[in-house]
């Protein structure tokens, strides 16, 4: 972002998120360093398990860089986990293979008092280090990439939270925010807590703008969207701005429908994620003009390539064309992604 005595950013991301229609689009995928990745597969094996990777500054900052390298993205997004600011307040967590996260649920005044959002910025530090280690790697080798920091919003870390697994509904989630709305909202309370101190201290690390994953706002019916999505983005977004005033930040409240449109007003994000469900053009025409968008592929398009892949990447560069706007996949890159039609889908883009 540049204030009224700055030159703009050489950065096409950074540009964009200010509110420039920059073309073509700056781009990076959503779990860009991943699975899909010969080399991450390598660097994985050698840290032995998730979490171990995510707390190895050089280790993480390496994979956090490899997409960087092999296709030249505008945005290089941390490797972390967005469950890494329950595990770094002391809720126990491990990452099952084929299983997915698995954390001792807290489900009680006892659990939840347990919880301190002051520790978790300390916890982090090694992650907080990754940060420095990429925004350092960026400025040698890819100048013109911009470092993106994240967090979960408080309402889906919260679901996993209380669940304790990843689930199809967040039954159990859901249904404290209904029968002890007090309850839940300590622990969304202890979470914009926690995830503020978290997000400053990586924009103080080197973090260039910052995205808040809210995987599972689109099960909330919309007064729930509203008390547990839209409130607490909001917060988190005003406490984050108090000390990082120029921040960009985007919101990426999945399956949100129509009700991204309140999303777009109240909570003070500037840029919309938009998942593979929306028409791109609908969002377009629903939010504010100059807020960015960034969307929206469907990574299934992607693992099937060919004239499938370029006639869906076609389409949403002529929906955004003249509109600031960041290609990205609608959700994360699948792990049978061949590496390939990454490459195909950067060449098309960098085309317009
Ligand atoms: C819900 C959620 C999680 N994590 C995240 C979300 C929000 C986005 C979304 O909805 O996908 C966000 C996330 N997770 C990861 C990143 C890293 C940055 C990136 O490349 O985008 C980011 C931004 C790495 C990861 N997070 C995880 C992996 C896989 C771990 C491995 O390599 O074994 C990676 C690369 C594990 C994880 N982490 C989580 C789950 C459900 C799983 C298991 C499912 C899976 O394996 O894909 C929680």
């Amino acid at each position: 972002m540049s204030g009224p005595n700055e030159t703009p950013s050489p950065k096409p991301l950074l540009r964009t998120l200010a509110g420039d229609a920059v073309w073509p689009p700056p781009m990076w995928l959503m779990r860009q360093a991943g699975r899909y990745l010969p080399e991450y597969r390598e660097l994985r094996a050698q840290a032995g398990d998730f979490i171990a990777l995510c707390t190895a500054p050089t280790l993480a900052s390496e994979v956090t860089l490899q997409p960087i390298r092999r296709y030249g993205m505008d945005g290089a997004i941390l490797f972390s986990d967005i469950l890494m600011v329950p595990w770094a307040m002391g809720q126990p967590l491990r990452f099952a293979e084929g299983e997915g996260p698995v954390l001792e649920p807290v489900r009680d005044a006892t659990a939840i008092g347990r919880l301190d959002p002051s520790v978790c910025a300390a916890n982090a530090a090694p992650i907080l280090e990754t940060v420095r280690l990429v925004r350092a790697g960026l400025e040698a080798e890819a100048p013109r990439t911009t470092l993106i920091g994240f967090a979960g919003s408080p309402f889906t870390v919260a679901c996993y939270m209380v669940e304790g697994h990843g689930s199809r509904d967040f039954a159990a989630a859901r249904g404290m925010a209904y029968g002890d709305p007090a309850l839940f909202g300590r622990l969304i309370r202890i979470l914009i807590e926690a995830s503020t101190e978290y997000l400053c201290a990586q924009a103080d690390a080197g973090a260039e703008a910052l995205m808040l994953f809210d995987s599972w706002a689109g099960l909330l019916a919309p007064s729930q969207f509203r008390r547990w999505v839209i409130e607490p983005t909001a917060s988190l977004v005003r406490a984050i701005r108090k000390r990082h005033p120029l921040i960009p930040i985007i919101g990426f409240p999945r399956l949100a429908g129509p009700m991204l449109i309140e999303y777009s007003q109240r909570t003070g994000v500037q840029c919309l994620g938009i998942d593979t469900s929306m028409d791109l053009r609908w969002a377009a025409s629903a939010v504010p003009p100059r807020m960015a968008l960034q969307g929206n592929l469907d990574p299934l398009s992607l693992v099937a390539g060919g004239m499938a892949l370029e006639a869906e990447a076609r389409s949403i560069l002529g929906a955004m064309r003249g509109r600031p706007f960041i290609f990205n996949l609608g959700h994360g890159i699948e792990k049978v992604t061949p590496p390939d039609h990454v490459s195909a889908l950067v060449r098309l883009v960098r085309t317009g």
